[in-house]
């Protein structure tokens, strides 16, 4: 059974940390369909915050309210609030365009623009009217640095970013993600096309990142939301059943139905 109380602060061992975002009330239909469920969440600044859960729980569908990635498809609504706690703007009443420049997405399969390596960070900044080449110089190299990749590419800025290994392609669009200095990154089960090798380089630069970035991941691997992430919010059936620690979650959780799902009892 579901617990329909409302989850929202990590735990009441929880210290009192800044907070990024704090989602209140949240409902989404996909049409007549409710796939999230008054969903409460209280976002930590400057860590990572891990969805799990079982396939068709609500776990991407409560990421990509954070961009308002459903807005690019008709019939989809919202009710609710997610508030960014550094001017109390309400993301599901901002306008998108710049909702997305503030909320960088990553997702499941790398996805460059079939364009140089340079301009697939430069582009982004490019639409948005900033064109002095000494500028995109400056941000495609601190992107590409924040990410993890520049010492690979500083020397074939001019290729095709989709000739890199799909390991390097994750982290270039992580660095696309990066350039305009967004305030958190949704990360939609960034590794799951990946070999271990390029799994564990991703996982570690997620691990670098939250150092200046608030970082909120979807996965399915329950090795990786324990090894990078602060805080796990496991959903089930479009519900938020249990929210805290990571390590709470995984070693000690409050609800039968978290533990029989951290432990592969079902999923
Ligand atoms: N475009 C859509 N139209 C209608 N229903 C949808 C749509 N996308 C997802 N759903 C439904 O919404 C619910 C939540 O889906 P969602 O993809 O968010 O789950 P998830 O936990 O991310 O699953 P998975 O782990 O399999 O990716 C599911 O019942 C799914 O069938």
């Amino acid at each position: 059974m579901v617990n329909n109380s409302s989850v929202q602060s990590a735990g009441s061992q929880a210290p009192a940390l800044p907070l990024k975002a704090e989602v209140e009330g949240l409902n989404f239909y996909y049409g007549s369909k409710q796939a999230l469920k008054n969903i409460n969440l209280l976002v930590y600044e400057k860590k990572v915050t891990a969805l799990i859960g079982p396939s068709g729980c609500g776990k991407t569908t409560l990421l990509r309210c954070f961009n308002r990635m459903h807005d690019l498809y008709p019939g989809n609504r919202y009710e609710g609030c997610i508030t960014l706690t550094s001017d109390q703007s309400n993301l599901l009443k901002a306008d998108p365009i710049e909702v997305r420049m503030r909320i960088g997405m990553v997702f499941q399969k790398p996805n460059p623009f079939p364009k140089s390596i340079y301009e697939n960070i430069a582009y982004g900044l490019r639409v948005r009217g900033i064109s002095k080449r000494s500028v995109l110089d400056e941000v495609v190299e601190r992107s590409l640095r924040g990410a993890a990749i520049w010492d690979e590419v500083k020397d074939r800025l001019n290729e095709a970013g989709t000739a890199l290994s799909g390991g390097q392609q994750q982290r270039l669009c992580i660095a696309r993600a990066l350039a305009t200095n967004p305030e958190m990154i949704l990360f939609d089960e960034p590794t799951s096309a990946l070999d271990p090798i390029a799994t564990l380089s991703i996982e570690d630069l997620i691990g670098d990142l939250k150092d200046q970035v608030t970082i909120l991941i979807v996965t399915h691997n329950m090795q990786q939301a324990s090894r990078v992430s602060d805080y796990t919010a496991f959903m089930y059936l479009g519900e938020m059943v249990e929210y805290d620690r990571t390590e709470k979650i995984f070693n000690n959780p409050a609800q039968q139905q978290t533990a029989d799902y951290v432990s592969g009892r079902f999923g």
